[in-house]
């Protein structure tokens, strides 16, 4: 199968633990059954036989190995015909200068699917024109612009402290990072080289770079924030261990379902096991896609069910679309919801619906929005199950630290301003509200992507996305526009330009 790179990433990159373990060919293919679009395979303390043992494992299972990366060992990847290597600096310009006829295609200008359909294609062929994804690792800005422009994509580490390396700390500042990445507006799709900061002398075209180091549920969305290509995820994809701010959720229906006989002793590095607990990697993988995904939905489109004004979002370049019809019968909202989850899933954009989860379930979608008197959070997660997007709606701090402790992945903080969209409207938060939360947010630690809403304009967007929220949700403002195409342009150019970081 021929899987191209999309950037930034729909999903994290799972990179292996260092050793080989009992079931783990069976754990990465399940991985890249969840959408992985990459996975590294990275193997420093497993002998070569066991490496090797393992890529047979996997080309026996039938797995895509176009989607594997194997890490130092250029000769074994093209053996097995894997789809990429990740080679340090020295390794990686020495593989270039031994195969100068086979110059990175992405850094000559082709694209990501090119570069990966040429692969594949003289795999199966069988000939001698192996031209794998390149990819390198950077532990600072300036060795990731020397190396971006050699390869597909960079690796740039450790943003924070290292989940599966005690004592590995973050060396790569989250808003450091958003302002160097911010101005490239990769949500719709651009050309890279005509958005590349001046702070950031990124010459290569195509050259991506993916956030790694200690990235968790919990703080993946910054690495989304901060405008990052990708995150690559090492330690909380592996760990059988609890790894969210709130209390570990109820087996029985969980978000994770940690399997007993797995549980290392007590006090042993939750990545220290024998064998991969396949049931805690996928729950573990899920969460983290739902929060870089939830974090990747940055210009919402509040949609009254209207599938012309759904597609012109979509059009534009929207990528995120809420189904709130009011006052309409349910079987109504499913028909349309179908209809539109249909133009979604054309363009690859996530269909959430307000409400009611039942709702979302027949309709298919990819999560709810849930308001303070809608179904709880947890409840819904039972009805959605665990790669289900589920979204709450705010007005205080203390609503947000109380969805903090359940399951949801987003908040919706508002209203920004008065509106005619919403009835029984919440106090008006204003400015000065906004940049209170977000500020008690940063200190309490909990880095839940927020979207702001409630009367937003064109003209208000640089001062919302300076308070430090992840996106906004709009109704009026697309619907009620002229060329809602590109008023949704626009939009998403503005969000781009001015996301922050906000630190405690
Ligand atoms: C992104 C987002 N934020 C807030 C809301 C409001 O939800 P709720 O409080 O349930 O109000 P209604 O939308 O149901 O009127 C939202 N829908 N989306
Ligand atoms: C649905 C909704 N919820 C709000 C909240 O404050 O929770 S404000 C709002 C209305 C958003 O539409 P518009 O962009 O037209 O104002
Ligand atoms: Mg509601």
């Amino acid at each position: 199968m021929d899987t191209p790179l999309h950037f930034p990433l729909g999903k994290p990159v799972a990179i292996t633990l260092p050793r080989c373990y009992d079931g783990e060919a069976e754990a990465l293919c399940a991985l890249l059954d969840a959408g992985a679009p990459v996975i590294h395979i990275r193997k420093p303390d497993a002998p070569a036989a066991q490496v090797e043992a393992l890529l047979r494992q996997l080309r026996d299972a039938g797995a895509d190995m176009t989607r594997l990366t194997l890490h130092h060992d250029a000769a074994l990847a093209r053996r097995y015909g894997l789809g990429g290597i990740h080679l340090r600096e020295g390794a990686l310009r020495e593989w270039l200068r031994q195969h100068p006829d086979k110059r990175h295609a992405t850094a000559q200008g082709a694209s990501a699917p090119d570069v990966q359909k040429t692969q594949t294609q003289q795999t199966q062929q069988g000939n001698d024109t192996y031209t794998p994804r390149l990819s390198a690792p950077a532990h600072s800005w300036e060795e990731a612009a020397r190396l971006a422009p050699l390869c597909d994509y960079v690796t740039l580490s450790p943003l924070f402290d290292s989940v599966s390396k005690p004592g590995y700390l973050a060396g790569i500042d989250p808003a450091d990072a958003c302002r160097r990445l911010r101005r490239r507006t990769d949500e719709t799709a651009k050309p890279i080289p005509a958005a590349i900061p001046a702070e950031l002398p990124v010459s290569g075209s195509g050259s991506r770079i993916i956030a790694l180091g200690g990235i968790t549920p919990d703080n993946i969305s910054v690495a989304r924030a901060a405008a990052f290509d990708g995150a690559a995820v090492i330690g909380a994809v592996w760990t059988t261990e609890w790894l969210g701010t709130g209390p570990q959720p109820d087996p029985k229906n969980s978000d994770r379902t940690p399997s007993p006989g797995n549980r290392p002793p007590a006090g042993t590095p939750s990545h220290d096991i024998s064998r991969i607990d396949l049931t805690a990697t996928l729950s573990n993988y899920q969460r983290l896609t739902r929060r870089w995904q939830a974090a990747g939905g940055t210009l919402q489109f509040i949609s009254d069910g209207d599938p012309a004004a759904a597609e012109a979002f979509l059009q534009g370049g929207g990528r995120w679309v809420q189904l709130r019809m009011k006052d309409t019968p349910a079987e109504g909202i499913i028909a349309r919801g179908r209809e539109i989850l249909a133009l979604c899933r054309r363009y690859d954009a996530l269909l959430i619906v307000n409400d009611d989860p039942r709702l979302a379930k027949a309709i298919g979608a990819d999560g709810v929005h849930l308001g303070q008197n809608d179904t709880p959070p947890d409840e819904a997660r039972i009805i959605l199950g665990r790669q289900a997007i589920i979204g709450c709606t705010a007005n205080t701090f203390a609503h947000i630290a109380r969805i903090a402790q359940s399951s949801a992945d987003y908040i919706g903080l508002g209203p920004f301003r008065y509106t005619t969209t919403k009835k029984n409207l919440s106090p008006i938060l204003g400015e000065e509200g906004y940049r209170r939360i977000l500020r008690q947010m940063a200190r309490a630690g909990i880095r839940l992507p927020v979207a702001a809403i409630g009367g937003i304009t064109e003209e208000d967007v640089p001062q919302v996305m300076a308070c430090g929220v992840n996106g906004i949700a709009l109704s009026g403002a697309i619907s009620r526009a002229g060329e809602i195409a590109a008023a949704t342009a626009r939009f998403t150019e503005l969000v781009a330009a001015h996301r922050t970081i906000v630190t405690p």
